[in-house]
């Protein structure tokens, strides 16, 4: 396959979406391939534990080396990337999503609880390249549903994946900006009519319409991505 991609998880049947629609036909025609291991799998006692108390106290429980280590040595090998996802990670970005799409090789190790032992991604730093990352400013019960935004992100961008190879062109971020409002028939609905000029036909227009919508928004919900000579760059 184009794409090789492994999930670690102590609950596989997490990873089920990967395997559904969209990705379900990369699959079968070849472009990728998605494989999930239990870490549970890797585990030496009766119990099977993954986790233990945390050096230093705290709240919650830490995932063991000695169970990740042993694991990431059967499913990561040194020329794959291995992506923790993490809410300390660095912020995963379409940019991101752009590089790891050219890979050959992911593998995604999912972490519960208050996370892996530092030692797992430090020891893996020596072999690998491995990356950190984050989806967003809030914390999940582990790195599953991460894992699943980033592979979508991820493998649309392969080529024959999507449909209609265009639709990734015009993405949200393409220029920069945020996506202005979309419509479709009817004309009008509830009441509410399609804004005339999408309707005249000028495509001149259109476009400059759609420019200043996407404006518009940007400066209203993410002031951050707007570019430095825009008005509304927060201070
Ligand atoms: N940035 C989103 C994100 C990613 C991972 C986790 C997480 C939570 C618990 C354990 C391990 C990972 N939480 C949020």
């Amino acid at each position: 396959p184009t794409l090789r991609i492994d999930v670690v998880s102590i609950f596989p049947e997490y990873l089920t979406p990967l395997r559904a629609a969209l990705l379900g036909r990369a699959i079968d025609r070849g472009i990728i391939s998605v494989d999930v291991h239990d870490l549970r799998d890797w585990t030496h006692d009766v119990h099977r534990g993954v986790d233990d108390s945390p050096y230093g106290g705290g709240p919650g429980m830490v995932m063991k080396p000695e169970v990740w280590g042993p694991c990431l040595d059967d499913v990561c090998p040194d020329d794959a990337l291995l992506v923790v996802p993490t809410p300390a990670g660095v912020p995963f970005t379409q940019s991101m999503a752009e590089d790891l799409s050219r890979e050959r090789h992911l593998v995604f190790a999912c972490g519960r609880y208050e996370g892996i032992d530092q030692r797992v991604v430090d020891d893996a730093a020596t072999r690998t390249r491995v990356l950190e990352v984050s989806i967003g400013d809030f914390v999940l019960i582990g790195g599953e549903v991460a894992t699943i935004a980033m592979v979508e992100a991820t493998v649309r961008l392969i080529d024959g994946v999507l449909g209609n190879a265009a639709s990734h062109q015009q993405d949200s971020f393409s220029d920069g900006l945020l996506e202005g409002p979309s419509y479709t028939r009817p004309e009008v609905w509830r009441g509410l009519a399609v804004p005339a000029v999408l309707r005249s036909g000028d495509h001149a227009k259109i476009e400059k319409w759609r420019h200043e919508e996407s404006l518009q928004r940007t400066r209203s919900r993410r002031p951050d991505l707007l570019p430095a000579d825009e008005p509304g760059q927060p201070d």
